[in-house]
């Protein structure tokens, strides 16, 4: 597919959804890890995927995010600077083109580098391309200076955000794990993205961080006006910051809804459960699913 034919350039329309995703479908051989899924993310809203383990929460990630080409489905970004087919865009340029950034369940970070440099090196793309691609760059000619200069207001500001300043010049691998997670936003922020995927950032966390956490993405989602998609099992973190909940069962979506409306589905509660409805609910079910003791 032709670049020109993966991006629109009408404008987007004030009540369109920032990320529809219509008819998603992801086989793996005979394995369906996708089934036909359909849910959109609206702009300046934190929208989240739950389900079980193995529900293929991941594998939608991977699909927007270009790891994967999915088998079946559109996925329709409408960002202030374009209308992205996701699907259609060689997956090394969607980061660029479509501004999606991501963060992984495991963390990606170059843990040999310092924490600054991590978040320098997240803006290579925006770096090259003041440099023309040529050595005027390296003779500190043209705009690559500035474009430098820039790149290292942003890294410190987002340094601050994430109230590393201190580690600024300690190496990544060596913070501590909640660190390290909010290392990987900062990153994924410095690439200016106008949709965020953060794929279980609460994993590993203790309550205290995820309540940093809870604020940190709520602030992001504030103040940039960004879409945020999460994928958490941390229902804390899940029912308390999330507009919009859309819940994945054996590749499937089962229910599509506002938190409360989430917590209170049976289909959710069952696919949960892994039981029948009408069966007692254990309190750690109960507690996940954010639902008052009985
Ligand atoms: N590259 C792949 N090849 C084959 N099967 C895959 C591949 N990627 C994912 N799967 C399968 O697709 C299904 C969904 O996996 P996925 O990682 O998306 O689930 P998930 O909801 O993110 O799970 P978890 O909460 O455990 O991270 C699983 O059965 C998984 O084994």
């Amino acid at each position: 597919m032709s670049a020109a034919t993966a991006t629109q350039a009408a404008p987007r329309t004030a009540d369109e959804p920032l990320l529809r995703v219509e008819h998603l479908t992801m086989r793996f051989g005979g394995l369906v890890a996708i089934d036909d899924v359909s849910f959109e993310a609206k702009p300046e809203q934190i929208t989240a995927i739950i389900g079980p383990n193995g529900a293929g929460k991941t594998t939608v990630f991977n699909c927007l995010t270009g790891f994967y080409k999915p088998t079946v489905g559109r996925l329709t970004l409408a960002a202030p600077h374009g209308r992205f087919l996701l699907e259609q865009i060689d997956g090394f340029r969607i980061a660029q083109r479509a501004k999606v950034a991501r963060t992984f369940q495991n963390i990606r970070l170059f843990p040999g580098m310092s924490v600054l440099e991590n978040l320098i090196v997240a803006q290579h793309n925006k770096l090259m391309r003041a440099s023309g691609f040529s050595v005027t760059a390296l003779l500190g000619l043209g705009g690559y200076r500035q474009a430098e200069r820039r790149a290292v207001e942003l890294a410190k500001h987002w340094l601050e955000k994430v109230d590393l300043v201190d580690s600024a010049d300690k190496p990544a691998g060596g913070l501590p794990y909640g660190g390290q997670r909010r290392l990987e936003i900062a990153r994924a922020m410095c690439t200016e993205p106008v949709i965020l995927c953060l794929d279980e950032p609460a994993a590993g966390l203790n309550a205290h961080e995820s309540a940093e956490l809870n604020e940190l993405l709520l602030w992001i989602r504030a103040e940039h006006k960004i879409g945020i998609l999460l994928i958490e099992h941390d229902m804390s973190v899940v029912m308390e910051i999330s507009d919009h909940i859309v819940v994945l069962d054996y590749g499937r979506k089962i229910a599509d809804g506002t938190p409360e409306q989430i917590r209170k589905d049976p289909a959710v509660i069952r696919a949960y459960l892994g039981e029948e409805e009408d069966e007692a609910l254990p309190s750690e079910v109960a507690r996940d699913l954010g639902l008052p003791k009985k």
